[in-house]
């Protein structure tokens, strides 16, 4: 469904993102990890528009994206969040969902999405007046009205709990087969990622350095070698110690 040849960005002499290739199937759940640095975030700005590629080419079911502008990209069904929220927290929850539902897509997967990630009862409140973890879901309903193909989400699960996070695992499998979508999933939550994704790439220094199931992922010993040098000590997550 999309497919990335050789994706490179260059920032002046940073090489963000170096030669990634990989291929999202459609209604699969993938997994983006690595490091701080690695160029996660740019690979998505790159596929949803916002930066163009310095080199190679991305392609959604056939048809090639590359330098398409951002609001082209969510025509073609590429939606995405932001690690930084982008609701106008000003307008009510209701509001917020309107913008969305002007799109003209599915208003009942909207409705159901509202009630699967619990914002009915908040219906009429200003959005910056939501607890944080509200406010990542309704971004997530509303990235929902544009009807995408491929949803990638940067950081979903940042400032949550361990019970919010889990509960927002189970909402992504709801969104992927109530809107019939593949998700792209970057946290730096790896318990998260490796209960929720199905594959996982693993990205350092702007590459792919492993892509596998999440039990490969766990013992590679490049993606082992990625996380202690990033992190550090003795407290540094392992991914071995992940995989359930
Ligand atoms: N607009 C920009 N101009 C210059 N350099 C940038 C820009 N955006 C990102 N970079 C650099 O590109 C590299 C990759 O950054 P990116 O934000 O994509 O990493 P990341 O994996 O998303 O990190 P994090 O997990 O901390 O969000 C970093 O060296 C970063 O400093």
């Amino acid at each position: 469904m999309l497919e990335l040849r050789t994706l490179s960005k260059c920032f002046g002499g940073v090489q963000a993102v170096r030669d990634v290739s990989f291929a999202i199937e459609p209604g699969e759940i993938r997994g983006l990890i690595g490091p701080n640095g690695a160029g996660k975030s740019t690979l998505v700005n790159l596929i949803s528009g916002l930066l163009r590629p310095t080199g190679g080419e991305i392609v959604l079911d056939g048809r090639s994206m590359t330098g398409l502008r951002a609001d082209q990209c969510a025509r073609n069904g590429i939606a995405r969040t932001f690690q930084n929220l982008r609701l106008f927290s000003s307008l009510t929850v209701e509001q917020n969902i309107d913008v969305a539902r002007q799109a003209g897509h599915d208003p009942a997967l909207i409705d159901a999405a509202l009630v699967e990630f619990g914002l009915t009862r908040h219906l009429a409140r200003p959005a910056g007046a939501l607890a944080y973890g509200d406010q990542r879901r309704l971004e997530i309903v509303r990235a929902l009205a544009l009807a995408p193909k491929l949803l990638m989400l940067d950081e979903p699960a940042a400032g949550m709990n361990e019970e919010e996070t889990a509960a927002l695992g189970q909402s992504l499998e709801w969104v992927r087969d109530a809107a019939d979508c593949a998700l792209l999933v970057i946290d730096h939550d790896l318990k998260f990622i490796m209960t929720l994704c199905h594959r996982i790439a693993v990205m350092d220094m702007g590459a792919v350095i492993a892509s596998g199931d999440p039990a490969e992922i766990a013992r590679n010993p490049e993606v082992i070698r990625a996380y202690l040098g990033d992190a550090g000590g003795d407290d540094a997550p392992q991914p071995t110690e992940l995989v359930h």
